[in-house]
């Protein structure tokens, strides 16, 4: 029986000094964002999935965006090196909560750089975004951890937004979603869907058909709903004013052993 248990971390009361890259910088409210998380974490809650909190790390602005700082395949953790050194201090705590779980933890090492923000898992298929966080060296390195666990690894060039993930997600059937605008090679993809908005592109896989969203990609909820999904929307723009989404917030952990 796969686990349902979920990497979060509260906001730090620094989050509105959290880098913005493709964005212009607009403030950021900390009593909005903490109410927002709440919401977020009650919504994995209410579908199921059981939040394991990262220890808090206030003097990291960036660190309630959890996913970059691991990737996962199977029950092992591949402790990233973010691509911005500020955001480094982040993964110790992460390691340390993977481990107390039972993972087997691997790292990437210096020079590579890889942010979790930007691998996607569809089944088998593990793609790779490059071009922003993340470097050949950390794509080498990522396959050189998951390959011989029967992932196969994809690199694809991400040079529109932050991350591989700020552009392309996937449902459940492996169909990949993305806002055509922003994503540099859409037929890299077997199966790929436009979608209306740049939001619309993020969906984090509850379970059955259900699909955690931003509440700011209406329209595309509306054509998820029409295919048979279950669209379940929570209010994160306090995260997207500073390149974050749905995804970002969370690292679900299906494959445990304890
Ligand atoms: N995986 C993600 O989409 N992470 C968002 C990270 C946003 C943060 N402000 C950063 O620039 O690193």
């Amino acid at each position: 029986m796969p686990s349902r248990k979920a990497l979060i971390r509260q906001p730090s009361s620094r989050l509105d000094e959290g880098l913005v890259t493709h964005l212009q910088r607009t403030p950021v409210d900390a009593v909005v964002a903490l109410r927002q998380w709440e919401g977020y974490v009650g919504a994995l809650a209410e579908h199921g999935w059981e939040s394991i909190e990262v220890a808090p790390a206030d003097d990291c602005p960036d660190g309630v965006f959890v996913e970059d700082t691991v990737v996962m395949f199977r029950n092992v953790a591949l402790i990233t090196r973010p691509g911005a050194a500020s955001r480094r201090p982040e993964t110790a705590a992460v390691e340390e909560e993977l481990a107390r779980l039972g993972c087997s933890v691997n790292w990437v090492w210096e020079p590579g750089t890889l942010d979790g923000g930007d691998v996607l898992k569809v089944g088998d298929t593990v793609y790779v975004g490059q071009g922003g966080r993340t470097n050949a060296a950390g794509v080498a390195q990522l396959r050189a951890a998951f390959e011989p666990l029967g992932a196969r690894v994809v690199a694809v060039p991400v040079s529109r937004v932050l991350h591989l993930k700020s552009a392309v997600t996937a449902l459940p059937d492996g169909t990949v979603l993305g806002h055509p605008p922003l994503v540099d090679v859409p037929t890299l993809f077997p199966r790929f869907l436009p979608v209306p908005e740049p939001s619309g592109a993020h969906v984090v896989l509850l379970g059955g058909g259900r699909l955690l969203m931003a509440a700011s990609a209406p329209k595309t909820a509306e054509l998820l709903a029409g295919l048979g999904y279950e669209p379940v929307l929570v209010e994160i723009g306090e995260f997207e004013k500073l390149e974050g989404c749905v995804t970002c917030l969370s690292v679900r952990l299906r494959d445990l052993y304890v």
